[in-house]
């Protein structure tokens, strides 16, 4: 059946049952040449797998399609001629259904190979929404929704399967033969053979374990994706999360930086986060999956800082693949600062830098969040040289309506934390505090780690060395103001954007007059 017909068809049962539909409008997202729309609709009160699509109405159609799929599956033999009984008792029934077991089962029997994506979530901290698309062999099924990751990925699962089911090319013998004597057995009786063989390997795992090595079946279950696509080349780094490797696209031939941390519900935040946002001063997202093991490069270090009290062996591994950075800032000031004699292009290029910085923090706080850990350490150079704000693990919504997340004072970095970072209620205007530290060390050279703890312990009371004003004074001034105690009386990003680039303007003026 076309997709087309489903609405139609939705709308025909509804008026048979008496139901009512409405379909909501759940997001679009991308640039307008390149938007994606999600909708759902919505059965008495019900709401089926959102509908995905390039267009609204496209959308609209998938929509119809799952939940006119999702009344069948409740409800099998119905055709709208029986009275409609809400299907609670079936509804239960398809709810024990495991479509991701029957998609692996599918998977095994046919060699693909399938990767759940997390698209994007959406929500509030405390109430995400999760968006998981299933991809079998670089083919995308519908993005399925859910409140959890699981539930996500389980109607991802179920929405592939009817998708799959649809093909015109689906061979059901191929794709469902299990044991030698099903072969003709009729689609509907296999498929709860395939979910019967999934729950009895569930309950007996070492048994299905033993039997997929007898076949030579276990390649796909086992592999793990950053192995499969990319060849790992260097650590570059690691921090309270995770760890950042250099790894090496192998189809593409291109470098990337794939973070892997140990899975909770708000590692999703970083990479939900990341995936909305687009500047060119902000890290670009390029994907992000779950495994079961969180690779690590043999290399001898102590480094591994995982929670220790989290049971590992049930625990996920979220990777991210982000556009790779060739340096920090805190190795640039760190170069800056052993230069000798003082560099005298120093001024200049930390102005350039500061300037791009409070881009990608405009941009973030116009998106109503807060980075809330923005130090030289998490700020990076792309391969062109442009400034691209890093690390989104701490970021969150700045927003009344969504409570704050009070952050655990011994994971960041205290020297850039805001006063008020340690108390529940703050703003986005704590990363106006760090910038103001940020851009004072950009500027100035600290010559020792002891002379650095010293100055900047003073500069978070507004206390500047008496020579860094005279030399820099409207940047003093500006620094000054981004360090007030009081958050009202910081400059907001834009304002601090405007101020920059009048200082840039004066003094490339100066330098044009002292030239000439
Ligand atoms: N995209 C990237 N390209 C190159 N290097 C990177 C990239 N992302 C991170 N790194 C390196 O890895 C280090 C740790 O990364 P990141 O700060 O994201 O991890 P984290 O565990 O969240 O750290 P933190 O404890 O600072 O919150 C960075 O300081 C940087 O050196």
């Amino acid at each position: 059946m076309e997709p087309q017909d489903y609405v139609a068809k939705l709308n025909e049962y509804a008026h048979k049952m008496r139901s009512v539909v409405k379909y909501e409008d759940v997001d679009s997202v991308g640039p307008d040449h390149l938007k994606t729309f999600t909708i759902k609709a919505v059965v008495n009160g019900k709401a089926y797998p959102c509908g995905v699509g390039k267009t609204k109405k496209e959308a609209k159609k998938n929509a119809a399609k799952n939940a006119y799929n999702g009344l069948m599956e409740e409800s099998p033999t119905s055709t709208g001629d029986e009275e409609f009984s809400g299907a609670s008792g079936q509804q239960e029934e398809t709810s024990k259904h495991n479509f991701q077991g029957i998609i692996n089962h599918y998977c095994q029997k046919n060699r693909r190979f399938p990767s759940y994506n997390l698209e994007r979530t959406c929500g509030p901290p405390h109430d995400l929404q999760f968006f998981v698309k299933l991809t079998i062999d670089n083919k995308d099924y519908p993005v399925g929704e859910g409140k959890s990751f699981k539930e996500a990925k389980q109607n991802a699962a179920q929405l592939a399967w009817c998708a799959l089911q649809e093909q015109p090319d689906w061979d059901s013998k191929a794709s469902i033969r299990s044991t030698e004597s099903e072969d003709d057995v009729p689609l509907d009786t296999v498929s709860s053979e395939a979910l019967k063989s999934h729950e009895s390997a569930q309950l007996n795992p070492d048994a299905a374990k033993d039997k997929d090595v007898r076949n030579g079946q276990n390649e796909t279950s086992t592999q793990s994706r950053f192995i499969l696509d990319f060849e790992p080349l260097d650590l570059l780094g690691y921090g309270a999360f995770g760890r950042v490797y250099k790894a090496r696209h192998k189809i593409l031939k291109k470098d990337y930086a794939l973070k892997i941390v140990l899975c909770e519900e708000k590692s999703f935040i970083e990479a939900g986060t990341l995936s909305d946002f687009q500047h060119e001063n902000i890290i670009r997202y390029y994907n992000c999956w779950l495994e079961d093991t969180g690779y690590q490069m043999d290399i001898t270090d102590d480094s591994n800082s995982y929670s220790q009290s989290t049971d590992l062996s049930s625990a996920k591994y979220l990777y991210i693949q982000m556009e790779l950075c060739i340096q920090t800032l805190k190795v640039w000031i760190n170069e800056k600062n052993s230069q000798v004699p003082k560099d005298s292009s120093r001024r200049k290029e930390s102005l350039g830098i500061a300037q791009q910085i409070v881009s990608g923090v405009e941009y973030i706080h116009s998106k109503n969040h807060i980075h809330r850990d923005l130090k030289p350490a998490n700020i990076m150079f792309g391969v062109g040289g442009e400034v691209k704000i890093g690390d989104f693990g701490l970021v969150t919504r700045d927003d009344s309506d969504y409570p704050l997340i009070e952050r655990t004072v011994s994971r960041g970095t205290p020297t850039y934390m805001a006063p008020e970072q340690n108390e529940k209620n703050y703003n986005r205007k704590v990363d106006i505090f760090a910038l103001g530290l940020i851009f004072f060390e950009l500027l100035w050279k600290l010559s020792s780690d002891h002379e650095r703890a010293k100055i900047l312990q003073d500069a978070r009371r507004q206390k500047l060395p008496e020579e860094f004003s005279l030399h820099f004074f409207p940047e003093n001034q500006l620094i000054v103001t981004m360090l007030s105690k009081e958050p009202e009386n910081r400059p907001e990003a834009t304002t601090l954007k405007a101020e920059l680039k009048k200082i840039n303007s004066k003094r490339n003026l100066l330098q044009q007059n002292s030239t000439v």
